[in-house]
């Protein structure tokens, strides 16, 4: 099948759905493409933990380097969002210019202030709920009021204040109320299995619903595996895909956007290599790939006498603290980190327990009920030695390599961490725990891999995510950030997203494109 349109994205997650409603509503006809099934949640996502094994990207991948990376990405309709846990922190000032005010990673070629109308309209349009926060970029109100803090995060919370810090209920696009003919929470702890009653705001049931309304046509089981280049014309011409027989089809468009997430992205691009690019599309500058950010996170386990329950709620973010996000001079290392409370469903209980063995490990899953959870999340700095590459020996079921990760954190990554970790463990002893058990330490959400710049020698596009090298191919997705922040990455990702999609529809009306 061959067919022509204004607009192909790839991916429909978090920034693909929201760059097909915007571009749908300016009038252009719009074809995403997923490689994953489309689920009816209330159907399809019911109550398991199993499910979640659907809705995670579960192809394989090859991991290498010396600390472990969990890319957290998701598959299907919706993406990411469909397992994700709903937080959406905006960043601050300083994460934009972390070169220009503490001498490491890089300044990005935007501002916050580029990006607060657009934080301001995601947040309205996806719909979230909860506080900015004591600490705030600037003091600002979501849509919806914050959720009740479940019991759990109560002890959390206590510990916390106790402690002198000021915990809150962070910015979370799961709805506190009915909003945009979508119910309440009725928290039934379900939140990373896919949410069985779409109070969780996915890109299926917002942006990708709205834009399929007024036509967009979202094709899933599609796995696009080249974007095609013409190089007379210097142009991305559309993309070639795979269905789920392995039939092969064409979708020829005037823009290309890319939003399949910070691994699959960059894994496109190479795999589209062509005489005019032989190291990857859009690859002159070399940096396709590298870069890969993640979050150095560690898990703090507290049990307590008393029963904390604390699967019942929502699974994250019912209680951050965000004062040890400022950059300190005092502190012996740079940038800063958050605490966000998070109790998984059983299994992912056990997979975080990081090395506990024997007697030990048994105490701990009869513990689950008695036991609160931390989430110490810290800011993983730019390292051009973290990457994304093509396997040489692995492949797909297709026969296309796979992607091959990368990572290894530097001295401050490890530093930050340690003291995010230990943080969220005396806070836990504040709150009463009468044991404290330090989990999984991993690299979580992924990030960078097709930065943006200034500057095409050094960075794949520029600040509203047009490649340097190809005027009508465009990244929309995780892969276009400079740093990673501290701070969870979708909301900016879709803030990035909007603000590109305005810009192509503008150059669009001014024939540019
Ligand atoms: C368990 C979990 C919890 C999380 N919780 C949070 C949270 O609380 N807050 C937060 O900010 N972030 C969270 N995240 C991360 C969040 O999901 C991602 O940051 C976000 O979804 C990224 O958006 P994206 O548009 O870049 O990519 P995605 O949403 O991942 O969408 C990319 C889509 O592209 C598709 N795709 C990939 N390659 C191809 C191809 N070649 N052809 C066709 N389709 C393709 C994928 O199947 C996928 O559906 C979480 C993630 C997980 C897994």
């Amino acid at each position: 099948m061959t067919m022509a349109v204004d607009v192909v994205i790839v991916g429909a997650g978090a920034t693909g759905g929201l760059a097909a409603k915007n571009l749908t509503d300016q009038g252009l006809s719009v074809v995403v493409l997923e490689n994953g099934k489309r689920f009816q949640p209330p159907v399809d996502l019911t109550n398991s933990e199993a499910n979640s094994k659907k809705i995670q990207w579960n192809e394989p991948r090859v991991y290498t380097g010396k600390h472990s990376v969990v890319p957290k990405a998701g598959i299907g309709v919706g993406g990411g969002t469909l397992t994700y846990l709903g937080v959406m922190p905006r960043f601050h000032k300083n994460d934009f210019k972390t070169y220009s005010t503490e001498g490491v990673g890089e300044d990005w070629p935007i501002s916050y202030e580029d990006l607060a109308p657009y934080y301001d309209k995601v947040e309205k349009e996806f719909g979230v709920a909860g506080d900015c926060g004591p600490v705030p970029p600037e003091p600002y109100e979501l849509p919806m009021p914050a959720h009740r803090m479940s019991w759990h995060a109560q002890v959390l919370a206590e510990g916390a204040r106790k402690s002198g810090t000021r915990p809150f209920a962070p910015p979370i696009a799961i709805n506190s109320m009915e909003y945009d003919g979508r119910p309440a929470c009725i928290y039934c702890g379900w939140c990373g299995s896919g949410c069985p009653t779409d109070a969780k705001a996915t890109s299926q049931n917002t942006y990708l619903a709205k834009a399929e309304k007024k036509g967009a046509r979202v094709i899933s089981e599609a796995f696009v595996h080249r974007v095609q280049y013409d190089p007379v014309q210097a142009k991305a011409t559309g993309v070639l895909y795979k269905d789920a027989d392995g039939n092969e089809h064409e979708i020829q468009a005037r823009i290309v956007i890319l939003a399949a997430h910070a691994i699959e992205t960059p894994r496109l691009l190479l795999l589209s290599s062509c005489p005019s690019f032989p190291e990857g599309l859009a690859n002159s500058s070399g940096t396709v790939g590298k870069y890969l950010l993640s979050h150095p996170t560690w898990m703090v386990f507290g049990t307590f006498d008393e029963l904390v329950n604390a699967y019942k709620g929502i699974q994250m973010g019912q209680v951050m603290v965000q004062d040890f996000y400022q950059p300190n001079r005092h502190n012996d290392y740079a940038r800063g980190y958050i605490l966000l409370s998070y109790m998984m469903t059983p299994i992912t209980y056990a997979n975080l327990s990081g090395d506990f063995i024997g007697a030990d490990y048994k105490e701990f899953l009869y513990d689950y009920p008695y036991t609160a959870a931390w989430w110490a999340h810290a800011e993983g700095l730019p390292n051009e030695n973290n990457t994304v590459t093509l396997d040489p020996d692995v492949k797909d079921h297709r026969g296309l390599p796979v992607a091959r990760l990368t990572t290894e954190w530097l001295e401050n990554d490890i530093k930050l961490a340690a003291a995010a970790r230990d943080k969220a463990a005396e806070l836990m002893e504040a709150s009463g725990a009468r044991k404290i058990r330090i989990g999984l330490n991993y690299g979580a959400h992924a990030m960078g891999t097709c930065r943006m710049g200034d500057e095409s020698a050094s960075s794949v596009v520029n600040e509203y995510g047009q490649t340097h090298d190809i005027n009508n191919l465009f990244i929309c997705d995780t892969s276009v950030f400079v740093t990673g922040t501290g701070l969870n990455p979708t909301l900016t990702a879709m803030a990035i997203a909007s603000r590109a999609a305005d810009f192509i529809g503008e150059a669009v009306s001014k024939g540019e494109l």
